[in-house]
């Protein structure tokens, strides 16, 4: 069982994006299999192409492209590829993807409370601020942090240092909410408590077997942290 959520020393909340807010597997899916197409190649099963998301645009083509985790393709058919990639999940980038049930409600009542909330990924930033516009979820965020915002991308810990920077918040009072090894690995880097969803793309059951990929806690609705922060002091 999962350790009670407590929340009154977090001043700040870092949400990934892609299996956290967002269900963006669908168009990043249809994109992958049109690059495919395009190359003359066969369409692969959803389910492959899930467990290829998570490290960035650029290994998500390698992997499509090799249909294959830890290949890499060879240079010019990367660039042929990521080049019908990125071209064609730019312009489908919101067609099939919606936030997860809770996250609009939790984000917005987070925001009531006045504690900034923040997206740290590791999608292209153009990518990542097409997608929360198209959603009309761009407002709601003080800062996106992209994979390639910052000289590193999650598993580092740079992309919470520099939310903690600007936000001007020790990083120990962040929470990292994510459904990846490395969400949870870039808030342990940092110093930030790391919160698991059990809904998103990654397994966190499977996460648990590892000490290092154990979240602190793991939650099913982004409304839990809304409620816990209520609860940790009601008079905020
Ligand atoms: O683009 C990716 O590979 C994953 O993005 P995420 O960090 O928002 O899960
Ligand atoms: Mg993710």
């Amino acid at each position: 069982m999962s350790p009670k959520l407590d929340l009154h020393h977090i001043q700040a909340f870092a949400f990934d994006l892609d299996g956290t807010l967002v269900d963006s597997i669908k168009d990043l899916a249809i994109s992958a299999n049109a690059m495919r197409e395009a190359l003359g190649m066969e369409h692969l099963p959803l389910e492959t192409l899930k467990s290829f998301v998570g490290d960035g645009m650029g290994r998500l083509v390698h992997r499509a492209l090799t249909n294959d985790h830890e290949a890499l393709a060879e240079g010019h058919l990367w660039q042929q590829g990521f080049a019908l990639f990125a071209k064609h999940y730019y312009e489908h980038i919101a067609d099939y993807s919606s936030p997860y049930a809770g996250v609009v409600d939790g984000v917005t009542l987070l925001r009531s409370q006045n504690l900034p909330v923040v997206v740290v990924t590791n999608k292209a930033e153009r990518f990542a601020v097409k997608l929360l516009a198209d959603l009309g979820l761009l407002d709601e965020f003080s800062l996106v942090i992209g994979g390639d915002t910052l000289s590193e991308k999650k598993p580092s810990a740079l992309p919470l240092q520099h939310v903690a920077e600007v936000l001007n918040v020790d990083a120990n009072k962040i929470a990292m909410i994510g459904d990846s090894h490395n969400d949870i690995l870039s808030a342990r880097a940092a110093g930030a408590m790391a919160i698991g969803v059990d809904y998103g793309y990654e397994d966190m059951n499977l996460l648990a077997q590892d000490p290092q990929t154990r979240a602190d806690v793991v939650i099913h609705s982004i409304v839990q942290l809304y409620d816990a922060v209520r609860q940790d002091d009601p008079q905020r």
